[in-house]
């Protein structure tokens, strides 16, 4: 581990600084595709204006002989598209991976300027962020980029939950963690062939009524990622870093998905994955706070003053920590108002009515 005192020094001569803090800008769906299919390259200036992050898929879900295509593709598509304030970001294949040096080494040099965030698949511990730390500086300092390239950690090995917290604070270049519920189920030898999302055999039972042990006992479904997205937010939030929620495979169920993408907001995180068009809508649905509670969090910061003392509105405490919480959901509001003006006349028709 570096010295607290060496954490923002560049780790080579020539690359540019890490930053301080990482830009909490709007990421309610990273849109995957595989640049190496003609189908879906050629929805990407379309997809631009409509999410929020696309992301280059170079590894699991592109057969391994159109990895070069994949790879090949993406620096087209980056270099023939204007991405507005759309992030672009890539998936690079696995670090033990026969692929991995060539994506980061082409990426970094031929498109390390548009793009923004490499998320790495399968990371087990602190050392694979410290390999890639070290080796985009290089790259970085080689191709003359003036702003460093940010990484993002998926959790999809046992090994990678156990260090969760070591993974987020590895390097002032991480900017999240997703769940990776596929790789992670069979690390940790689940037994759900589920991409993402609940079982009905994971449930609670409440108890038997009589002697019989069938009838009338209702079942819960519980969720199976409760525990592992819970520890990911703290370990996130711990860090300054912002966690989402992964795939959900199901894509002809939009309602299981999202729920699950709700479940994930509720607990902390800041967006998820979208693998297919229909999943765009859902996650800008869920990811976006509803403009009633926007209306009431800032019905609350203008009811409590300096933030201080106890206030009762509509029946309810508010205290210096409702106010905090209040504030999470204005100010994500904010940003996201900022990135859509739809939004933004739906959050101040709200307040304004909460207001009057
Ligand atoms: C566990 C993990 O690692 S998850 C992450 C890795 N997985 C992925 O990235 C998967 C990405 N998504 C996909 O590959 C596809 O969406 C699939 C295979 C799931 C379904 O694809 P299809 O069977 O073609 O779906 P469908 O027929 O409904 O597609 C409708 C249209 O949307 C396009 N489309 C589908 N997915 C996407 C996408 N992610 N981005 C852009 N366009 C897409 C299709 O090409 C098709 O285009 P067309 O109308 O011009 O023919
Ligand atoms: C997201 C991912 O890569 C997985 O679930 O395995
Ligand atoms: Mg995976």
């Amino acid at each position: 581990m570096r010295s607290p005192k060496d954490f923002f020094a560049p780790l080579a001569v020539g690359a540019p600084d890490p930053v301080r803090e990482i830009p909490a800008l709007p990421s309610r769906m990273i849109h995957f595709f595989d640049p190496s299919n003609a189908k879906m390259a050629a929805k990407v200036p379309d997809l631009a204006k409509k999410v929020d992050v696309l992301l280059g898929n170079l590894e699991d879900a592109v057969r391994a002989d159109r990895k070069e295509a994949a790879r090949q593709g993406l620096v087209e598509i980056a270099k023939a598209t204007d991405f507005g304030s759309t992030q672009l970001w890539t998936r690079i294949n696995s670090l033990d991976s026969p692929w991995v040096l060539d994506d980061l080494i082409t990426l970094v040099t031929e498109i390390g300027d548009k793009l923004d965030v490499i998320m790495v698949p399968k990371v087990e511990g602190a050392q694979d962020i410290h390999y890639v730390d070290r080796l985009l500086a290089q790259l970085e300092a080689r191709a003359g980029l003036r702003r460093p390239l940010l990484v993002h950690a998926i959790l999809e090995t046992a090994s990678g939950v156990a260090n969760v917290e070591e993974i987020a604070g590895a390097s002032p270049r991480m900017q999240g963690i997703s769940l990776g519920p596929a790789d992670l189920a069979a690390s940790r030898r689940m037994k759900t062939t589920r991409v993402g999302g609940g079982h009905p055999g994971y449930l609670v039972r409440t108890d038997p009524v009589g002697e019989d042990l069938h009838e009338g006992r209702t079942t819960y479904q519980q969720d199976l990622w409760h525990y592992t997205v819970a520890r990911m937010v703290d370990a996130c939030a711990m860090h300054g870093i912002l966690p989402y929620y992964g795939p959900f495979g199901d894509i002809r169920d939009v309602v299981a998905c999202e729920d699950q993408f709700r479940n994930a907001f509720l607990l902390g995180c800041v967006g998820t994955w979208t693998l297919h068009p229909v999943q765009v809508d859902i996650a800008k649905r869920v990811f976006s706070p509803e403009p009633k509670d926007v209306a009431w969090a800032r019905k609350v910061i203008a009811a409590m003053g300096d933030g201080t003392g106890a206030v009762m509105i509509d029946g309810k405490m508010q205290d210096d920590a409702s106010v905090k919480q209040c504030r999470v959901v204005a100010e994500l509001a904010d940003k996201l108002a900022e990135r859509d003006p739809e939004l933004k006349q739906a959050y101040d028709e709200a307040t304004k009515e909460a207001l009057a």
